[in-house]
């Protein structure tokens, strides 16, 4: 009963009301990850990146995040290994993040809620012909997710702060180009992985998750430079575009596995 009203309370969620259209599912995201009942997966192998910073096109605002695109018309920025049978490549990446440093982040770790998440969203080009197409495939995309701390200042995401007040409103847009993602992995290699969900419309079962252990750290001015976009486009009645993460989904029948002990 708590389940199916909490649930409820979800699908009321501005940003979710496309939340029934998936309710009866049994792979969402996000999750709370509980470290002692990860399991050790000696098969995972590391996580191979090769991100060319030239495939870097534009950023923009969608009005759920900002969104920094790539050309994925080739194999020029690809993640393979880890828990993947074929190649993806990169698609997007875009942040979640609260009005606070107290919450912001999608999944939690022992139900340690960080200020921001980042995702980096991949398609399989070996079993979808388009990004389109492989959302509705299960296990057509694979999605990084990178925690951020508050800490020191993070220079190569300093690149992308910059271009936010560009992107300011709903729908801008900004060429941006030459941005390597890489520069926003963790060095550590560790990471848990499961089978889940977009955490945005079309919340579609689709995700191979692949959640970084480790955070990055970003200083207080750039996240307040997160916080200073808006859902609303110019012209409208100001919203700033805070709090832009869903709420916890249950496990259910998964199991999260880790590629460290
Ligand atoms: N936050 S998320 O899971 O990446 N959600 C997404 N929804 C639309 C397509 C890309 N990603
Ligand atoms: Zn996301």
């Amino acid at each position: 009963a708590a389940c199916s009203s909490y649930r409820l309370r979800d699908a009321l969620h501005p940003l979710w009301q496309s939340e029934l259209s998936v309710s009866g599912g049994t792979r969402q995201s996000p999750i709370n990850i509980h470290w002692r009942d990860s399991v050790y997966d000696p098969h995972l192998k590391p996580l191979k990146i090769h991100y060319d910073p030239a495939t870097c096109l534009y950023i923009w605002n969608n009005g759920y995040s900002f969104q920094v695109e790539f050309d994925d018309t080739t194999d020029k920025s690809v993640i393979m290994g880890g828990p993947l049978e074929n190649h993806y490549r990169l698609k997007q990446f875009h942040f979640h993040w609260g009005a606070i440093n107290e919450w912001g982040s999608e999944h939690m770790v022992d139900s340690k809620v960080y200020p921001a998440e980042l995702h980096l969203v991949h398609w399989n080009p070996v079993t979808s012909t388009s990004f389109e197409d492989a959302i509705m495939e299960n296990n057509g995309l694979v999605v990084i997710g990178v925690f951020l701390k508050l800490g020191a200042h993070h220079a190569g995401l300093q690149k992308l702060v910059d271009a936010l007040p560009a992107v300011k409103h709903k729908d801008a847009i900004v060429e941006f180009d030459v941005f390597d993602p890489s520069c926003l992995m963790p060095s550590c290699p560790d990471y848990w992985t499961y089978d889940g969900s977009l955490t945005t419309p079309p919340l579609t079962e689709s995700v191979t998750w692949i959640i970084k252990k480790t955070p990055i750290e970003v200083d207080q001015n750039q996240l307040e430079e997160f916080r200073m976009l808006l859902f609303t486009s110019a012209g409208e009645e100001e919203k700033r575009m805070v709090d832009n993460f869903r709420p916890l989904q249950p496990l259910m029948n998964r199991t999260v596995r880790s590629s460290f002990r």
